[in-house]
């Protein structure tokens, strides 16, 4: 085993990560009748497993749940999660050899582990699936030929993936077949079928494989999705209090700002968003995302090389073998942070508040958002892809941090993705510290003046509509937008 990514030519490289198209909403015609009678076996209960476990066999599929055997006899969450919901539980010798579908949603850390223990007891011929592609691309997983091996990856959060089940709606997802598993041919088939049975098909899904996911997932979640956010909130929560902004507000301010100027995100796109500002409100934020955009720049850069070269992977990996020790301080440290210790106070913000008093937060939302898009399609994501990774997402993640904190999103995310989160935040905040020393509360925690006495330059507004809106991130996600009629408000 070794990083697979890295064993293919410059050309098989670019032709994997190039493979992303997006699914026109005909293809999912046949629901999800390829796997309508099949027995599905989830081995894991956590974020993803429960959540696409209920949305599975809500749209109708047979679904059980195989665990460890400590995890059955010690009464874990993961046991409880699946038994109080009514479903099916076993031990891998009772469940696995009759599965025609095996989902492997254990976390990718323990992949090796789990597949190693889960595949010699699948029947011949059975389908295993991924919702990430790390064991396959970084660690080079060989499996079982006569085995199909599709992956179904939600860019969404597991809480995420079920709420907007609910709401008749769901989220973006990637499907793909590995190339060296489908031996009957049957990849395709199942994994539509999966991501009908999800609720993907509503939100739109793009056929790619399992590179393009990888790189582009690790890249989203590091910068924009999660590490961003982080900083963000910690920059601007200790800002407002350095600046004598009451704590509670300062801390309600941000827990469910980003969730607020993010819906208006996810509806119309950065142009939306900012539209959403007064006229001299929009040309500040501007102002602040483009000197974002240029500090932060060598950063993301620097995250889509390593991810692309390996280098994230390989540092991860040993600090998995090093009992995370870098993952735990990270996590015990984010505790400690006063944003995550101060509760938010009970004081009423309009939504229209959260805009005029967070101009910095949209800042950050803009610069995070555009870099991560640029960063990924420089070096060879689709389009597609990189929109679904940084806009699209971006409002999900958010709406974790408003049920409770910087704690909740990093539970409820990949391990995988609380790692990299980590390690650019670290990276990130000191690189803004000259920035921050120059913000005041006009930008972060009171009304952005209406007229500051220079009224608005006609001429400078336009031309930053313009730049704002001929964005490649804006092009690419007007189109995809214009297909997810079911998507319903939030905020
Ligand atoms: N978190 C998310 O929202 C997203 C995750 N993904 C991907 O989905 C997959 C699952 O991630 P996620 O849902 O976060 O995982 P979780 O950390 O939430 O999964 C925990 C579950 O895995 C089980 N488990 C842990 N270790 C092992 C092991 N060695 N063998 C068997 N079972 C084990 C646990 O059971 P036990 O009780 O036995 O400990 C528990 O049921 C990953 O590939 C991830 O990248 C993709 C998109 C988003
Ligand atoms: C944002 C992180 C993610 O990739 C996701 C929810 O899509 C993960 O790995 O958790
Ligand atoms: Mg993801
Ligand atoms: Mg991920």
């Amino acid at each position: 085993m070794g990083n697979y990514f890295n064993t293919l030519s410059l050309r098989d490289k670019l032709d994997q990560l190039s493979k992303c198209r997006f699914m026109d909403a005909s293809e999912f015609s046949d629901g999800v009748n390829a796997l309508k009678g099949k027995k599905i076996v989830i081995v894991g209960c956590g974020a993803q497993g429960l959540n696409q476990g209920l949305n599975m066999r809500d749209s109708g599929l047979d679904i059980s749940y195989a665990l460890r055997d400590a995890a059955i006899s010690e009464k874990r969450a993961s046991f409880v999660n699946a038994s109080e919901n009514g479903f099916t539980v076993g031990t891998y010798q009772e469940l696995i050899p009759s599965a025609d579908l095996v989902l492997n949603l254990t976390p990718d850390k323990q992949h090796t582990n789990a597949v190693s223990t889960v595949m010699p007891l699948m029947k011949k011929g059975a389908t295993l699936s991924y919702s990430h592609g790390f064991n396959i691309v970084e660690e080079g997983m060989q499996i079982r030929k006569d085995l199909t091996v599709i992956m179904v990856a939600p860019k969404s959060p597991g809480s995420e993936v079920r709420e907007e089940y609910k709401r008749g709606f769901g989220v973006p997802t990637l499907i793909a077949v590995h190339e060296e598993n489908d031996p009957e041919g049957k990849g395709w088939a199942q994994a539509k079928a999966y991501a009908a049975a999800t609720g993907g098909d509503k939100a739109g899904v793009l056929a790619s494989s399992f590179i393009a996911e990888v790189k582009s997932d690790l890249m989203g979640e590091q910068t924009i999705l999660c590490g961003l956010l982080q900083t963000g909130s910690i920059l601007c929560f200790d800002k407002m209090v350095e600046e004598g902004i009451d704590p509670g507000y300062a801390s309600k301010l941000i827990q469910y700002g980003w969730e607020t100027v993010t819906e208006g995100l996810k509806y119309g796109g950065v142009t939306n968003m900012m539209d959403r500002l007064s006229n001299p409100a929009k040309i500040k934020a501007f102002e602040l995302s483009e000197e974002l955009k240029d500090i932060m720049r060598p950063l993301f850069q620097k995250h889509m090389d390593d991810i692309m070269e390996g280098n994230f992977s390989k540092g991860m990996m040993e600090d998995w073998a090093n009992d995370d020790k870098n993952l735990l301080g990270w996590r015990a440290a984010t505790g400690e942070t006063a944003f995550e210790k101060t509760p938010a106070g009970d004081i009423e913000i309009s939504e229209q508040e959260y805009y005029d008093n967070g101009v910095l937060m949209v800042a950050f939302v803009r610069a995070g958002v555009e870099l991560a898009f640029e960063a990924m399609t420089e070096s060879g994501i689709i389009d597609a892809s990189a929109y679904y990774e940084s806009l699209h997402e971006t409002p999900l993640i958010a709406n974790t941090i408003a049920r409770k904190k910087l704690y909740e999103m990093n539970s409820v995310i990949s391990d995988t993705a609380e790692y990299g989160c980590y390690l650019f935040d670290h990276a990130c905040k000191p690189l803004l510290t000259d920035f921050m020393k120059n913000i005041k509360t006009d930008v972060i925690g009171k009304a952005y003046a209406k007229d500051n006495g220079t009224g608005v330059d006609n001429a400078k507004l336009i031309e930053i509509n313009k730049v704002l809106r001929d964005h490649p991130v804006e092009k690419v996600g007007e189109f995809l937008r214009s297909s997810m009629t079911a998507m319903k408000p939030i905020v």
